[in-house]
């Protein structure tokens, strides 16, 4: 079956940036999620998908069909969430309801009204009385009642709370329980990705950085601590980033089995979080400890 989403060699490039070349793909059924530090080139990749910006090479499909070509019908398949308020703040949701849904062909208005039930959200309210957790409910209500296919959302669980954060995380599992749909989403927030993502694709600078199954990616990166007599210049070239701390050094590397029998029973070897493999993976540039 094909990818709900392709990237292929995407480039586009501004003054002071360049969204190198960048390849990866989404299956059907599974969430994958987007990260990078501030200025990564996420949103502009999300724009890119989005035809909201003109790419300058490479290929984007989205159900196997060309974005920019196609993009009206791919549009109707897509929820979309974007990281700022984009509705009318003198509107009632019931009336911003009525303008979203005759843009969809597919609008399902029970499934709109069970989505407003569930997020507590009362019709007759104005946009400008929402909080900001209530906003995303509402958008996340509007994208889940078109018979999307495929939701894209740009920094979603930002400044929202841990509770609102967990609904919104159980309802997106729930989303792609049928194995037909697809999530993808940018986020600073990498416990939620621990949580809910099968894939993690990072970027640096605009370029890829990795790809990957989130399992493969936690089994295979470990961090590494020591006494910095240990560290000699040929242990420091296993390393992704390394740095000092209280007991000596502390590095990161992609594959265990990278260092020596002879230095693993001398080192303390930790699980790293999604947080560390991004801090070392940025800070790769300083690695001298
Ligand atoms: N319209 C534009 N013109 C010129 N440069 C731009 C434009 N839009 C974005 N950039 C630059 O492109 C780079 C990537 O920005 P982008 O918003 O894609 O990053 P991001 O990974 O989404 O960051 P954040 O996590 O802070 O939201 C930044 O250096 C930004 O200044």
């Amino acid at each position: 079956m094909e990818s709900i989403l392709e990237i292929k060699n995407l480039t586009k490039k501004y003054d002071d940036f360049k969204l190198n070349n960048i390849s990866f793909k989404l299956d059907r059924g599974y969430i994958m999620g987007f990260i990078g530090p501030n200025g990564a080139g996420k949103s502009t990749t999300i724009k890119l998908i989005m035809n909201l910006l003109k790419r300058d090479s490479g290929e984007i499909k989205v159900f196997g069909l060309d974005n920019i070509k196609h993009e009206k019908e791919i549009k109707q398949r897509i929820g979309f969430i974007y990281d700022r308020n984009y509705f009318y703040d003198e509107i009632t949701l019931k009336n911003m309801k009525k303008i979203i849904s005759n843009f969809y062909t597919n609008w399902n208005d029970n499934q709109f009204y069970k989505y407003m039930e569930i997020f507590n959200l009362k019709e007759n309210k104005k946009i400008k009385e929402l909080s900001k957790g209530m906003q995303m409910k509402f958008s996340l209500a509007l994208a889940l009642s078109h018979d999307a296919e495929l939701i894209m959302m740009d920094e979603p669980t930002s400044g929202i709370d841990p509770i609102f954060r967990n609904e919104i995380l159980d309802i997106l599992m729930e989303f792609i329980q049928d194995e037909k749909k697809s999530i993808f989403f940018s986020t600073h927030i990498t416990t939620d990705l621990e949580k809910i993502a099968d894939y993690i694709t990072f970027i640096n600078d605009g370029s890829l950085v990795f790809s990957k199954p989130k399992d493969e990616i936690l089994d295979s990166y470990r961090i590494v601590k020591g006494g910095r007599d240990l560290l000699t210049e040929e242990l420091k070239k296993k390393f992704i980033g390394i740095k000092n701390s209280d007991y000596g050094f502390e590095g990161l590397v992609s594959r265990i089995d990278d260092i020596e029998d002879e230095y693993r029973e001398k080192v303390l070897i930790e699980r790293p979080t999604l947080d560390d493999i991004m801090l070392y993976t940025v800070r790769r540039g300083e690695k001298n400890a």
